[in-house]
């Protein structure tokens, strides 16, 4: 007992010692490296191991990959022995998700500046090395395009150097690079909380690998953001569904934001910003609806062929297009075709889209499944041995939202039988998932059907608003498989569920990926529910 407490004073002094020597660090420092920490804390010395807490992955990123030497140099003279770093990420420094959270994610009041924001106010003449500030009073100078040279070789490129690159884990053996939501909240929760951007928090540079089927567009999008508006203005990303490109979209959100202070950026889907704009027309609320998608610095525009035929959201499109573009803000979209495939756009848009670069992202060759499946295994703590990983990438070529789906699976099989995730076993459970032949189309209303026979209910119950137990699963069941067999958004799937939000069928995406795992009833009947799914589809 006595020892016990004198351990633990011991622990505490050493805090507190790494605690003054982490002020001697920040002082010792220089500012613009200094700036990349303000938001850090150390956490605790354990024997010659400093754990830092940074706020997000890219913080974490720099630490490691540019900072870490100086950083355990100053550690190592203040404890007088030698001293390692391990960065851990604790997203609840990040004092952007200390806001409150807006509560209406879809039609959300525009936010409020506290300190109202000059147009283009990208700071002049700041490195990109080094984080910008988008400080009151500061205007951009559209008279000194950034080179293009600068633009293409940025200064940091997350993971560029690798190609594919491999989830990062600590000096303690911990993977790092991506922190789980708080428990049990969507995680729209986390994104909401990062205001009005409402970015995924899992889906960054770090957690993006490259190979060659995506490479030209990962590289535009890094110089994209690292050059809002002045690189490439529009970039459009597009490629076939489930191969990436909400991820990088999400990505130049993030390292905009962590790049330039304040930055403005919003991510919306194309489905959200037709309601957004059908909802501010209903209400009268048309001059905040264009305070909200024009006062950004940054615009991030999900699956614009969802515009194709709506002639009234695509002349508000296109007027917020060259507002944004005439003030030089930045403008990323994503599309499912070409832009010259998108018949049903007024061709000034598409010719618009035009003016700036267009990359496509194609499905991922082998070796990139597999580190895909690598990252995907580390960041989510699933343990799976290599000859499985391969297993499962060979047999899933095209989609990389359903790649993720047979791991999930494979390791939550294993989980439920207290069996070791091996080839046999994952043999079996992609036998169902995956069968020979052709793809059949599945359809929602098909997920639908089979989902409320199989639970003995109606289709009404699975739209309605009853949030019995019972009732509840199914319709995350029917939302998830959703998600996973058919190329359908977000929103659409929540359209298809009595006009749910599109953060509802987030929701319901990880709670069934969850439950899978540890129930198995629940994973039972996502697996039979497949298979009459698959079956029902292989008939029509
Ligand atoms: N290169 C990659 N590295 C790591 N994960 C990836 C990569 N590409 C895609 N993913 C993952 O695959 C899943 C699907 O990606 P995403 O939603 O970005 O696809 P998408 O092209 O936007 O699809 P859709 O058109 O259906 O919306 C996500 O979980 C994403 O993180």
């Amino acid at each position: 007992m006595v020892e016990d407490q004198s351990a633990n004073a011991e622990s505490k002094a050493e805090v507190m010692d790494l605690t003054e020597a982490w002020t001697r660090v920040l002082a010792g420092l220089p500012p613009n490296q200094r700036a990349w920490l303000t938001n850090s804390r150390p956490v605790t010395l354990h024997e010659s191991t400093a754990i830092v807490a940074v706020p997000d992955d890219f913080t974490r990123g720099q630490l490691e990959t540019r900072l870490r030497p100086d950083l355990e140099r100053i550690l190592t003279e203040s404890f007088g022995r030698d001293i390692r770093i391990a960065v851990t990420v604790d997203p609840s420094l990040d004092p952007e998700l200390r806001e409150p959270a807006p509560t209406q994610p879809v039609v959300q009041a525009p936010a409020v500046q506290s300190a109202p924001i000059q147009s283009g106010a990208l700071a002049p003449g700041q490195s990109l090395q080094q984080p910008a500030v988008f400080q009151p009073g500061q205007s951009m100078q559209p008279g000194q395009p950034m080179q293009p040279s600068q633009s293409m070789q940025p200064a940091m490129q997350p993971n560029q150097q690798h190609g594919i690159q491999h989830a990062p884990v600590d000096r303690i053996g911990q993977p790092t690079s991506v922190a789980p939501p708080p428990n049990g909240s969507p995680i729209q929760s986390a994104s909401d909380s990062q205001g009005e951007a409402r970015l995924n928090p899992k889906y960054t540079f770090e957690t993006f690998v490259i190979g060659s089927s995506n490479r030209f567009a990962h590289a535009a999008a890094v110089a994209v953001a690292e050059a809002p508006g002045k690189a490439y203005n529009p970039q459009l990303i597009y490629g076939d569904s489930g191969l990436g490109k909400t991820h990088l979209l999400h990505a130049i959100g993030h390292y905009v934001r962590s790049l330039y202070t304040g930055a403005r950026v919003r991510y919306v889907s194309s489905e959200e910003f037709t309601n957004d704009f059908i909802n501010a027309i209903r209400d009268d609320k048309a001059a905040q609806f264009q305070r909200r998608y024009r006062d950004v610095d940054v615009l991030l525009i999900d699956d614009i062929q969802f515009l194709e035929g709506k002639i009234q959201t695509q002349e508000e499109f296109f007027h917020t297009f060259n507002t944004l573009h005439n003030a030089n803000k930045q403008i990323v979209i994503s599309s499912d075709r070409a832009p010259k495939r998108l018949e049903a756009l007024e061709d000034r848009l598409r010719n618009r889209f035009e003016w700036g670069l267009i990359t496509d992202i194609q499905p991922p060759d082998l070796e990139t499944r597999i580190a895909i499946l690598r990252k995907k295994a580390a960041t989510e703590r699933l343990t799976a041995p290599p000859e499985v990983l391969e297993f499962i990438a060979s047999k899933v070529q095209t989609n990389i939202r359903e790649l993720e789906g047979a791991l999930i699976r494979v390791t939550a099989f294993a989980s439920l039988n207290r069996q070791p995730v091996d080839l046999s076993l994952a043999e079996i459970v992609l036998k169902d998932l995956i069968p020979e032949g052709s793809k059949p189309e599945v359809t929602a209303s098909m997920i639908m059907g089979q989902t409320a026979s199989y639970f003995g209910l109606s289709i009404d119950d699975l739209c309605g608003s009853s949030r019995s137990r019972v009732l509840v699963t199914a319709r995350q069941i029917a939302m998830y498989l959703c998600r996973e067999l058919t190329d359908l958004s977000l929103p659409k799937i929540g359209q298809q569920f009595g006009g749910r939000d599109h953060t509802t069928v987030m929701h319901a995406e990880r709670k069934i990926r969850q439950l899978m795992s540890e129930r198995r009833s629940v994973f039972n009947q996502v697996t039979e529910l497949t298979n009459r799914i698959k079956h029902q589809a292989k008939q029509q």
